[in-house]
């Protein structure tokens, strides 16, 4: 199946799969078409300014108030188990990528949640998790803590949400809203990847400053898909994170259902190739601010939530520079992923797949071989090939699950070790 998209970023849009479906000049008339059912779905707070308003009108086949108790969900044993109580260490930490996980498993039951920040209660914070699974989902889940970004490394996922379809392969990504329901198929029978979990403020394009109207991720490249919907009168289990914990019930249909919807509320999918990078053409390497892809802002002006941060193939010119990331501590917190290639500060075991984390104030930056490497290198023009990596980088630091504690790489550490003393003039 092929699917249509709408390009844009946050547009309004309007958009039905039944001719007719959709209102004209209401949104809520006294009997919608069809006796379609009529549902507002917020992602902002009803009186947040306009410029940041979200929220999207749904017509459904059935109301989603008609549904049993939740019950608590005893699958998924590493999705969402909280984090660890122990004081934590301020070390440095990096996991390889996580093992196939036994056939049969669906999206749900294949994630594991590596690293979180905040309580979901408090609409703030991230949590970043991994997956691995290799069974479509016949069944839907729905996340009401917060907004999910899918960045697929192995294989492509059809999302099918309430409103709309969505197809990514790894290079892509897409994101879904906090309270859309969703089904993760798998094309090709395996996938594993990220996700992004936002409990905070939406995901938004970065303000360009100096850069101008454009550059970065262009809004036109965010395609948000046309309604779609299934009319399936079969039990449909529904899994729902509420409050960092998995809750369950089963309705006598499915919930994607939505055959017409319109508003600024969306879920969309974004090609990582369409980036458009911006470095330095003199000298010094910049901030990584620079590749900022999408900004999730906090309260204090300027520090972000969370940043979702790219690092694309690219050229490298910078004159009398060390070109890879310089050393650093950082106020902000790290978390870093690989979808492919090899990372510049990092000339081994940080694989595809595979997670880092620096956190607040850590020490960190190449490691000895990549520094060995930049620091001898001849600086002509150089490009950075075959990788895209990322960062979520948040101002509220990271606690990883007591999984990710107990899966961390033994010796990352010594990737700084023995770099030789600087020697001062006698
Ligand atoms: O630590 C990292 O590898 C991420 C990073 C990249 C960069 O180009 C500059 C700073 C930074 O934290
Ligand atoms: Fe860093």
């Amino acid at each position: 199946m092929t699917t249509s998209y709408i390009p844009g970023f946050g547009n309004h849009v309007a958009t039905e799969a039944v001719p007719g479906a959709l209102p004209i000049g209401r949104n809520s008339p006294q009997r919608p078409a069809y006796g379609l059912y009529a549902e507002q779905l917020s992602g902002t707070a009803f009186t947040a300014p306009r410029h940041e308003n979200r929220r999207s009108w749904l017509y459904r086949l059935r109301p989603t108030a008609e549904h049993p108790p939740y019950e608590p969900y005893d699958g998924a044993p590493g999705f969402a188990p909280g984090t660890s109580d122990s004081p934590l260490p301020p070390n440095r930490l990096r996991w390889d990528p996580a093992p196939m996980t036994p056939p049969g498993t669906d999206w749900i039951d294949g994630m594991t949640t590596m690293l979180a920040n905040r309580d979901p209660a408090d609409l703030e914070g991230v949590a970043v998790h991994v997956y691995a699974c290799n069974r479509s989902m016949d069944r839907v889940f729905v996340d009401a803590d917060g907004e999910l970004v899918f960045l697929p490394q192995l294989g492509r996922l059809a999302i099918l949400t309430e409103l709309g379809r969505i197809d990514i392969a790894p290079g892509q990504i897409a994101l879904v809203p906090r309270g859309v329901r969703f089904r993760v198929e798998l094309p090709d029978g395996e996938a594993a990847g990220y996700v992004a979990e936002n409990h905070g403020s939406l995901f938004r394009l970065p303000d360009l400053g100096p850069i101008g109207a454009n550059g970065l991720g262009n809004p036109r490249d965010f395609e948000t898909p046309v309604a779609w919907f299934e009319d399936r009168d079969e039990p449909t289990q529904v899994v729902q994170k509420f409050l960092g914990s998995l809750w369950t019930m089963t309705l006598d249909h499915s919930p994607l259902d939505v055959v017409a919807w319109h508003g600024n509320l969306a879920p969309w999918r974004y090609d990582l190739s369409h980036f458009n990078t911006i470095n330095t053409v003199s000298f010094d390497h910049p901030d990584p601010s620079i590749f900022t892809l999408l900004t999730s802002p906090s309260d204090v002006p300027g520090r972000a939530n969370a940043d979702l941060v790219l690092f694309p193939p690219r050229w490298m010119v910078a004159e009398d520079t060390f070109r890879p990331p310089w050393f650093h501590r950082n106020v902000m917190s790290e978390a870093m992923g690989l979808i492919t290639g090899a990372y510049d500060a990092k000339a081994e075991g940080f694989q595809p797949g595979g997670l880092s984390l620096h956190n607040l104030m850590a020490g960190h930056g190449p490691d000895l071989a990549s520094w060995q490497g930049a620091s001898n290198a001849e600086l002509k023009p150089h490009r950075i090939e075959g990788t895209m990596a990322f960062m979520v980088e948040s101002c509220w630091p990271y606690r990883p699950t007591t999984h990710a504690l107990s899966h961390a790489q033994l010796d990352y550490d010594a990737v700084w070790k023995d770099f030789p003393k600087a020697k001062l003039p006698l």
